[in-house]
């Protein structure tokens, strides 16, 4: 049988660059669409053994510019598009740039999807658009709000994708992923900063708030989600949450890094790290039902045994690194 063909935005980020790898291995024809000045794909599209790049098409381009989305898709039948600005912190120096890239970049790939007659698209939102929880676990009814302009930048995205739907029944699935950590994170995130913290054998580690709770998804399940949204028509139309349904504050998780690493850990606040308070998302706690019961999704690195397998095998990652110590947060250069 012909391989489907894949296009996803954002191929080099993060979680794009896990999902390629596991599309790629599952025999998918993938189409990687990566911005052209992007500085965050590590030498991943040229890392050896696997030679990603030889086993993929690459589009470099600009999300924001909706002649090269459009170009990008021809002759894909499955768009995911992750493309985005992810950090909270460049928000508030730049919010205009992120209703350019994350709202009228998505405006940009639903277009395209609708004139092409493209047979799904998987639009990616994040559990920042509900704000501090109001009730927990945050199920997909849960009121939004948006604490930061990166995450009212989500809701206006998710809201054109879920408009699209309404409007010209065009085919979109909405998947609101929990924090995720893994290899690759970019360092400015939690766990990346923790790890790289404790690895350069500093007697205190810096961090902001250590109260604030979040639900933090291993990138694997994140992947598996992804690709269970994709795979399930009953995902059309619908908002459908990616946790691991397993709350645990920030002191905690430096607590559990250290313990995988075998290290003590001690904390100092630093003020620089600290978000404006009514902007900081105190609580986060994912509902998954909808996922488990819709798509027969679930977490395999759930409850506290499964987030210290995941910061081990994220640990050990950050610790095989030649230059662990120049491993950099992602530059935007926009
Ligand atoms: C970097 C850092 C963070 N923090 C606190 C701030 C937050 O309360 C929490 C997590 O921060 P992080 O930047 O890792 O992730 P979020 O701000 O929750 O946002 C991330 O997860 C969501 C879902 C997205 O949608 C964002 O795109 C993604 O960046 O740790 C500290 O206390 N100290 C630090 O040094």
């Amino acid at each position: 049988m012909r391989a489907k063909k894949v296009l996803i935005t954002g191929a080099d980020g993060f979680i794009g660059s896990h999902l390629t790898e596991e599309l790629v291995r599952q025999g998918y024809d993938v189409k990687a669409f990566v911005y052209y000045n992007s500085f965050n794909s590590w030498g991943w599209l040229d890392s050896s053994p696997d030679q990603i790049k030889n086993e993929i098409e690459i589009f470099a381009g600009d999300i924001r510019d909706p002649h090269g989305v459009k170009a990008a898709m021809n002759g894909c039948e499955i768009v995911l598009h992750l493309a985005s600005l992810i950090a909270i912190p460049y928000s508030y120096h730049s919010p205009d740039t992120y209703v350019d890239t994350n709202i009228k970049g998505t405006l940009n790939v639903l277009q395209a999807v609708r004139d092409l007659g493209i047979s799904k698209v998987v639009h990616t939102s994040t559990s920042e658009v509900y704000g501090t929880a109001k009730y927990i676990p945050i199920d997909e009814e849960h009121p939004l709000q948006g604490q930061s302009p990166y995450s009212a930048s989500k809701i206006g995205a998710d809201q054109m994708a879920l408009s699209f739907y309404r409007s010209f029944e065009t085919p979109v699935s909405i998947i609101r992923p929990f924090n995720t950590y893994g290899p690759r994170q970019s360092a400015r995130a939690v766990i990346p900063t923790i790890i790289t913290q404790l690895a350069s054998g500093k007697e205190k580690i810096k961090l902001g708030a250590l109260s604030p709770t979040r639900d933090f998804n291993y990138v694997k399940d994140t992947v598996s989600g992804f690709i269970a949204v994709m795979n399930n028509a009953k995902s059309i139309g619908e908002v459908i949450n990616i946790g691991s349904n397993y709350e645990v504050s920030i002191g905690e998780t430096a607590e559990a890094i250290a313990e995988v690493m075998g290290k003590k850990v001690k904390i100092e606040t630093d003020e620089i790290r600290l978000r404006p308070e009514k902007s900081e998302v105190e609580r986060l706690w994912a509902d998954n039902q909808k996922a488990r019961e819709l798509l027969g999704w679930e977490p395999l690195y759930g409850g506290m045994d499964g987030f210290k397998h995941g910061l081990k095998e994220t640990a050990d990652w950050f610790m095989n690194l030649k230059n662990l110590s120049q491993y950099k947060a992602d530059v935007y250069n926009i």
